[in-house]
């Protein structure tokens, strides 16, 4: 079975902070978005999406026939969506979306997500909520929210391509992943099992955080 994975790479990193994009700051001796790319060398093709401002970054990365840059747009959906046209011309039977900010990811996520469009025409990754939720305001709990049933979603999350293509054709730009695409274009989405490893660099303590996962699971 074909399949192609589009790495979404084209946001500031606002919240990480740093000298550079989240995304280029190196982790255990390399960039990120490296670490990213190598976990999906076995895609058939990989779509690097990213800002115009990091063409030639990407570029240095793209160090494989197999990987392709594309620039992004201004909201994460749309840097997606940037990723599945640019396959449209040679369609895969299948598409993993990414998380440039996810280096952590295994293959066995990936493959769990892999497995399960082999029923499904979507499939993501999450963990269980397992810890109390609160509702709170101006630093107090106002409430409590019950935490049956609700996941923290991950990436990558994997679809039929045609169909998730068609759906983000109609999507509203401000959608927050890609699992929120395909439920309102109709596609029904299996939930795999997810890992704490598999995090999102979102804050600076983030990196740090990282490289001691990457560091493990490479034996060091
Ligand atoms: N216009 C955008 C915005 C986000 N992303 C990607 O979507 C993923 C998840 O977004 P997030 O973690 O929020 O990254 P940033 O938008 O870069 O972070 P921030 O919100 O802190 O600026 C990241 O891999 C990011 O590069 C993207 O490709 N295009
Ligand atoms: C796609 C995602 O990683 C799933 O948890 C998450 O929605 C990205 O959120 P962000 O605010 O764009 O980082």
């Amino acid at each position: 079975m074909r399949y192609a994975a589009i790495i979404v790479a084209a946001g500031r990193g606002t919240r990480a902070g740093g000298a550079l994009p989240k995304q280029w700051q190196p982790i255990a001796g390399r960039p990120v978005a490296a670490w990213t790319l190598e976990r999906f060398a076995g895609a058939e093709l990989r779509i690097l999406v990213v800002h115009a401002d990091d063409r030639d970054r990407a570029a240095a990365l793209a160090d494989s026939s197999d990987i392709r840059v594309v620039v992004g747009g201004a909201s994460r959906a749309a840097s997606v969506r940037a990723g599945l046209e640019a396959l449209a011309d040679d369609a895969p039977d299948r598409v993993l979306i990414h998380d440039v900010a996810r280096p952590c990811v295994t293959s066995t996520t990936i493959d769990n997500v892999l497995m399960a469009l082999q029923d499904s025409p979507g499939a993501a990754p999450a963990l269980p909520v397992t810890d109390a939720l609160w509702a709170g305001r101006d630093g107090r709990v106002t409430g409590l929210v019950p935490r049956d049933g609700l996941f923290r979603a991950q990436t990558p999350q994997g679809f039929h391509y045609n169909a998730i293509r068609d759906a983000h054709r109609h999507a509203p730009p401000e959608a927050a992943d890609d699992v929120a695409v395909a439920l309102a274009a109709g596609l029904s989405v299996a939930i795999v099992d997810g890992s704490e490893d598999n995090l999102k660099i979102t804050g600076p303590a983030d990196f740090a955080r990282a490289a001691a996962i990457l560091e493990r699971q490479n034996g060091h």
